[in-house]
């Protein structure tokens, strides 16, 4: 529903009910809701307003003398209810220029003990003309519903005339309805709205319909949805009367314009309803804390004003529409004179200035429906109308301006008051107060549009699936930001890994230049070792020289002592690679445990992901494995040199027996032979790596030396 603030016009839409009547109403049953500001369809001469339609009326006299000229008015809500006829009744005269022209349905009730009964009441009432007038003056009052001033009156037959209707059109049709009980203290507001045990009010009547009619329908494709909410402005404050926060208790309830209902109470209770105990005890809790007081004139007399709000919902199944409709029915604080009590002077005080807001909105929107009538083309809409100036207009706003048809049951003392109450002619002069409110309320005209029917769009399983799918969607958009963070963070670490594979580059790369430096050291040391092997060889010849040559002892001794220094040397050398590659293959079997350790431990991590050998390890694995082969060649060269060596100290040796004893070289050639099987047997001694590569003692010499150098061969 859209709340929008109606301009005034000339009659309701309500009057496009209204048939033409026996008596000459000419207003048309258009089936359509009149445009805006279009006058009614009324002939010439029907501009007077035509007697009342009502068959108990027919024959009712005319209104009398002063009969001011009748304008004709469009019916009110009531009117196509009514029974029978749809015209409203007739307007009948009043002396003073209070104009009639209004559709809101004003009802007139008195209080059958406020008239004394030893005293004449100052008024008159025509019940058959629901009319009242003063018995002094003259003056006369004509509304919707006049009732007798008799107890036998029932409550129920009260609201059946004033306020069913718009309880029915707020259930079937749509419309908001807004029924208001306004008069003097004690007068009987409360007990028309609230009722008694015996007599139930209004509040109670509506509820029984509502449910009436929720219930008769609980097989169709109608389903409903109410709620309920309960407020009182007391001394200008909005105080809910269901909250059941204790913090709250007394706490004022702002107001907030509201595109759809015109304003709403921010933080209202307003609980779902689904049962009618459940209403009717929410609603006994409310009134237990309405602010009531003994004043003067009443011993339980209202302090605040209390309305009551049912919010219907009705979902139509099968169009799969729903339609929202507002029932408010306020029970106003009485208006009061000044009373004993300090405190109720200050209640009375706040009542009497909103329910004079109340009334100067009343007078207002009246004055406007009046020149509207009397004139073509007025801009009712741009008139000021002060709704703001208390909370109670501000509240009613919304209804006064139109969003809802409106049901006044005002209530009267009939009596002139007492002296025991200092209220002598008080009742008098509040019971015309009342009347004229009464009278500009019934003169105010009102477009009420019944509140449309939105379309729920899709059937409730459809809308269940939708929201399953908007929550798949929201839980995928959250995978999805999750993964897009994961990878931003992967694409940290790849960054991170390309700086390892970088760095791993690098790395291999010095490592292959060093690879190739060892290699040019091995090389080298190779070359040295074979010089020295040269430089053995050929000392070896030169051995082998002197011994072919014989030369002296001195010189061969010499030279002797130059070559067990070599000697000495190559030792120390091979003695220093061996602990090199000792060194080497220690780190080598460190190495393998490391990465045996490594390689299960990323198999224990990945648990299914087979282990994929890292192939720069395996290259610097294959590296050392080169260099140590490279090293045991080494050794394998220096051994073949230590055994020329140990070969050469031999001969050596020889050679200083052989000069020792030089004449004695006839010796036989099995000593000699001897001697040189020895020294092959320990040379096979000595040989770690198995066969040696041979070398050559050339030049001349004995044959038992040539015979031993080809057993080193
Ligand atoms: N139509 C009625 N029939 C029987 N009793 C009534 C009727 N109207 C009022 N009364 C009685 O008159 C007394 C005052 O009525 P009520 O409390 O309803 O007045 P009120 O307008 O609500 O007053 P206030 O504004 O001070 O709250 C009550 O005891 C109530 O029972």
């Amino acid at each position: 529903m859209s709340y929008q603030k109606t301009p005034l016009r000339s009659r309701s839409s309500l009057g496009s009910y209204s048939t033409t009547t026996g008596s000459g109403s000419s207003l048309s049953r258009s089936g359509s809701n009149p445009t805006p500001g279009a006058k009614p369809h009324v002939k010439v001469t029907d501009l007077r307003r035509p007697p009342s339609s009502r068959g108990f009326h027919s024959g009712s006299p005319q209104p009398q003398q002063k009969q001011q000229a009748p304008r004709s008015r469009p019916g009110s809500a009531m009117g196509y209810f009514s029974g029978g006829s749809s015209s409203r009744p007739p307007t009948p005269s009043f002396q003073r220029l209070e104009p009639y022209t209004g559709s809101i349905t004003v009802s007139i009730r008195p209080n059958p003990y406020s008239v004394h009964p030893f005293q004449p009441a100052p008024w008159d009432l025509d019940v058959r003309e629901n009319s009242i007038s003063n018995k002094q003056d003259q003056s006369s009052f004509s509304f919707d519903n006049v009732f007798p001033a008799d107890a036998s009156t029932t409550n129920s037959h009260v609201y059946q005339k004033s306020c069913s209707e718009i309880v029915k059109k707020f259930l079937h049709e749509g419309y908001n309805g807004t029924v208001f009980a306004y008069g003097m203290t004690g007068s009987g507001k409360t007990f028309s709205m609230r009722g008694e045990n015996h007599d139930p009010g209004f509040v109670k009547l509506a509820i029984d319909d509502i449910f009436h009619i929720i219930e008769s329908n609980s097989m169709s494709k109608i389903q409903y949805k109410l709620n309920v909410s309960y407020l009182e402005i007391y001394n200008e404050k909005i105080i809910d009367l269901l909250s059941t926060n204790p913090s709250s208790n007394g706490s004022d309830l702002k107001i907030r314009d509201d595109s759809m209902f015109g304003n709403k109470i921010v933080g209202i209770t307003s609980p779902d309803i689904i049962s009618k105990e459940q209403l009717l005890s929410l609603i006994k809790r409310g009134d237990t804390n309405r602010k009531t007081s003994a004043t003067d004139f009443n011993a339980r007399s209202s302090r605040s004003h209390s309305i009551l709000q049912l919010k219907l919902t009705t979902i139509d199944i099968m169009s799969n529409s729903e339609q929202n409709a507002t029932l408010s029915l306020c029970d106003l604080a009485g208006s009061e004179r000044a009373t004993s009590s300090l405190e109720r002077r200050k209640e009375g005080a706040y009542i009497n200035k909103s329910l004079l807001a109340l009334s100067t909105v009343i007078n207002k929107l009246s004055a406007s429906a009046s020149t509207s009538a009397n004139t073509p083309a007025p801009p009712p809409s741009s008139e000021h109308i002060p709704y703001r100036d208390s909370k109670l207009t501000r509240l009613l706003q919304p209804a006064l301006s139109g969003s809802s048809l409106i049901s006044i049951l005002c209530t009267i003392h009939l009596g002139s008051g007492s002296e025991s109450t200092n209220s002598n002619n008080q009742f008098i002069s509040e019971t015309y107060n009342t009347l004229r409110f009464a009278a500009r309320a019934r003169n105010i005209v009102m477009n009420v549009s019944r509140n449309k029917s939105s379309s729920l769009g899709e059937s409730p399983e459809t809308l269940k699936l939708i929201e399953e799918l908007r929550r798949t969607v929201e839980t995928q958009k959250t995978e999805l930001q999750l993964l897009q963070n994961h990878n931003g963070m992967t694409g940290i670490s790849n960054n991170t890994s390309t700086g390892l594979t970088e760095q791993n580059l690098k790395i291999s790369q010095l490592e292959g230049e060093n690879a190739i430096l060892n290699e040019k050291l091995e090389h080298l040391t190779r070359l040295t070792d074979l010089q020295k092997t040269e430089t053995i060889i050929l000392k070896n010849d030169t051995l082998n020289d002197l011994l072919g040559s014989g030369i002296e002892n001195n010189a061969s001794q010499v030279m002797m002592s130059n070559l067990e220094e070599f000697y000495k040397r190559v030792n120390y050398e091979m003695d220093e690679y061996k602990s090199y590659i000792n060194h080497l293959e220690n780190q080598l079997e460190l190495q393998h445990s490391k990465n045996s350790l490594s390689r299960g431990n990323e198999t224990s991590k990945t648990l299914i992901e087979p282990s994929v050998p890292d192939p720069e390890m395996e290259a610097v694995l294959k590296d050392q494995e080169e260099e140590i082969w490279h090293l045991k060649e080494l050794i394998k060269d220096k051994d073949h040199i230590i055994k020329s060596l140990t070969k050469t100290t031999k001969l050596r040796r020889l050679m200083e027996s052989n000069s020792a004893n030089v004449l004695e070289k006839s010796e036989d050639h099995a000593s000699k032979r001897t001697s040189v099987r020895n020294l092959d047997a320990n040379d096979k001694e000595n040989s770690t790596f198995g066969e040696l590569k041979s070398f050559k003692i050339s030049g001349s010499r004995s044959p038992d030396i040539e015979e031993s150098s080809r057993f080193v061969m």
